[in-house]
């Protein structure tokens, strides 16, 4: 087992990394603290690997919540079962909460640590390989609106992530793919030799070779951890993790939650971001080639939705976390590997360019 750690004072926090560790008891219970648990997850995961994870805890004053599935679900609504399971079970302020799936359920469970009696300890074992590579880790918890995607939310760390990669066996290939567009955004956005690695081995991780993907799991973590120890509260350079979801995030609430999954989303939206460095000169065609191609053999959509229009998105993009003073702030390619802080684009090129993508500028 790898351990790796996220390095924020006294919010430091350990990210277990290895096969198996949903059977280890030591591990589970290392960091709990108190003897009321709560459990948080889904009517998918559930049948799955709850029973492996809560045949650990029976020393525990354990209480178990069961959501429906889907990102329409990641709501303030939602969150009012776990705030009703805590509070009539009488959880006290030191109960644990453990969020066990993917990033719908961390972001979720998450948010409700952070307000349940004002703040809570939780954590994280995610299940897909988008919550391992990505939404366990760094604190950012939280719920859509129907106007705007994680719009309501708090940045708030847990106490350890624990990943075990057996559990991505079961997940199924869309599911898959979509965890692999926020791998390939680490390529982009920090390691060109990492985004060339991704492309060699493409087939490999696909097959779902636990090699590879502890490989993915254990680099992505890596980039997470550090980007996030420089930068906890995103005033700076963690804002380089939204590559693609200006556009992306604009998709998923035009769509409609769950429509486009997440990582389908960001997948198109890195290309539209990608098409957009290089109508400003940064990237040259064969860069954006070389983009697109890898997220289409990811088996990852690639085109903006037609009946989502240039007004449309840009409206959504109009509350985007990064914008200030109402300018629209995007993360763009300086090159393969290094990505931009966030920038101003005027509406006319942003309109040129959503009107335009992939043709000639
Ligand atoms: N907090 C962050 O930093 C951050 C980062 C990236 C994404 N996110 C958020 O994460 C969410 C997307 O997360 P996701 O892609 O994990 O989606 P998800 O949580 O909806 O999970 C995807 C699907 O896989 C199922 N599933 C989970 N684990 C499984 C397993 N091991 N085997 C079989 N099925 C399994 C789930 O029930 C669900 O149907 C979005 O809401 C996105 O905004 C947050
Ligand atoms: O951790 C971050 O910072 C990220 O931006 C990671 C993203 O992959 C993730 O989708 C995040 O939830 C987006 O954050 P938001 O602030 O744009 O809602
Ligand atoms: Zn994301």
């Amino acid at each position: 087992m790898d351990t790796m750690q996220v390095q924020l004072g006294e919010r430091s926090y350990p990210i277990y990394m290895g096969a198996d560790n949903l059977n280890n008891a030591e591990l589970l219970t290392r960091h709990i603290k108190s003897k009321q648990v709560l459990v948080v997850t889904n009517e998918t995961i559930a049948p799955l690997y709850l029973m492996q994870v809560t045949t650990h805890l029976q020393n525990y004053q354990l209480e178990v919540v069961v959501l429906p599935d889907g990102e329409q679900y990641k709501t303030l609504a939602t969150m009012e079962t776990i705030f009703a399971a805590l509070l009539s079970k009488q959880f006290s302020r030191n109960a644990t909460i453990i969020a066990l799936g993917g990033g719908v359920i961390g972001d979720i469970s998450g948010f409700a640590a952070a307000c349940y009696q004002r703040g809570v300890p939780f954590i994280q074992i995610p299940t897909t390989l988008l919550a391992q590579v990505d939404s366990s880790v760094g604190g950012k918890t939280g719920v859509n609106h129907a106007l705007g995607k994680n719009m309501i939310g708090a940045f708030y760390q847990p106490q350890c992530v624990i990943i075990d990669v057996n559990v991505l066996q079961t997940l199924d290939d869309r599911q898959l793919a979509a965890g692999v567009a926020e791998v390939i955004k680490y390529g982009l956005i920090r390691s060109a030799d990492f985004f060339a690695w991704i492309e060699a081995n493409i087939e490999s991780i696909l097959a779902r070779d636990q090699n590879a993907l502890t490989y993915i799991v254990e680099q992505s973590c890596g980039h997470k951890a550090e980007i996030v120890a420089s930068d906890e509260r995103e005033s700076g350079i963690r804002a380089i993790l939204n590559l693609g979801h200006t556009f992306g995030h604009a998709i998923e609430t035009g769509m409609g939650y769950g429509h486009y999954l997440h990582g389908e989303a960001v997948a198109i939206g890195t290309c539209q971001a990608a098409d957009l460095s290089r109508r400003l000169g940064w990237l040259n065609d064969a860069d954006v080639n070389r983009i697109v191609a890898l997220f289409k053999k990811a088996g990852l959509p690639t085109e903006p939705p037609a009946d989502l229009l240039a007004e449309g998105y840009i409206n959504l993009m109009a509350v985007d976390k990064k914008n200030v003073d109402g300018d629209i702030r995007l993360i763009l390619l300086k090159k393969i590997g290094e990505a931009s802080l966030p920038v101003s684009v005027e509406k006319s090129v942003l309109l040129e360019a959503l009107n335009n993508y992939g043709r000639e500028n």
